[in-house]
């Protein structure tokens, strides 16, 4: 199914303001002033239905989140989450990840997650990846020095055009797995998709990168 902002998405959205910001450039460099504390933000580019953001946010209270997500017809879901959930950590944007510097000043985030990213696999729509290196520029321009980007995919081809476009832009690889689920890493979220892949019996690829100062 071919996906679309919808009129009737819109209408939802535009009633939650408290939880999907409206005219987020207006808190650019002064996240603090919506969460009402200096807590540490983290962001999840391409947050799909919301279940990870919902579930972290949920176990860290000590830190604050947002979610991102390009369609309305996508986030409603995330925001119905939201609405039950009601926390005061986390919050919703409803805008192309492509302007993510319009949202956020240098230093307003600690970490970025992208979480089952679409691959995008034609080489003539290599610039629409989340890990193309304009992308990579983008989360510079917001993160605090040192800032990390963790990344999770069932896409084998992604994964590795990925940790090639990390190590071309010079950051830092901190954490790798190729069997997530086989793996020694605690406290993972599952999210939607990587719920449905694994139940298909899909390995899941892991990576934690920075950027060096
Ligand atoms: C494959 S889904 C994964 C959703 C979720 N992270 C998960 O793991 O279940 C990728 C999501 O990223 C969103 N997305 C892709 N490009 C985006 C962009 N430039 N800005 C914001 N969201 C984007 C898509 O709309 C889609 O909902």
């Amino acid at each position: 199914m071919r996906l679309r902002n919808k009129p009737w998405a819109k209408e939802k959205i535009e009633s939650y303001p408290q939880y999907i910001v409206p005219n987020p450039e207006n808190f650019k460099g002064k996240w603090h002033e919506v969460f009402h504390n200096n807590q540490p933000l983290h962001i999840e580019v391409g947050t799909g239905k919301g279940r990870f953001i919902t579930e972290m946010a949920k176990a860290n209270p000590h830190i604050n989140y947002i979610g991102i997500e390009l369609y309305d017809s996508v986030i409603v879901t995330a925001l119905d989450r939201l609405i039950e959930a009601d926390l005061p950590n986390l919050r919703l944007l409803n805008v192309n990840a492509a302007d993510l510097d319009k949202y956020f000043a240098k230093n307003d985030v600690e970490r970025v997650y992208l979480n089952f990213s679409d691959p995008w696999p034609k080489k003539r729509h290599e610039k629409r990846r989340l890990t193309y290196k304009d992308f990579l520029k983008l989360y510079e321009s917001i993160l605090v020095d040192g800032g990390e980007i963790h990344f999770k995919t069932d896409n084998q081809g992604l994964f590795e055009y990925s940790l090639m476009s990390f190590s071309a832009y010079g950051m830092l690889l901190k954490y790798i797995s190729l069997d997530l689920h086989n793996s020694d890493f605690e406290g993972n979220i599952m999210t939607e998709y990587e719920q449905k892949f694994s139940e298909k019996g899909n390995r899941i690829y892991r990576c934690e990168v920075k950027f060096q100062n």
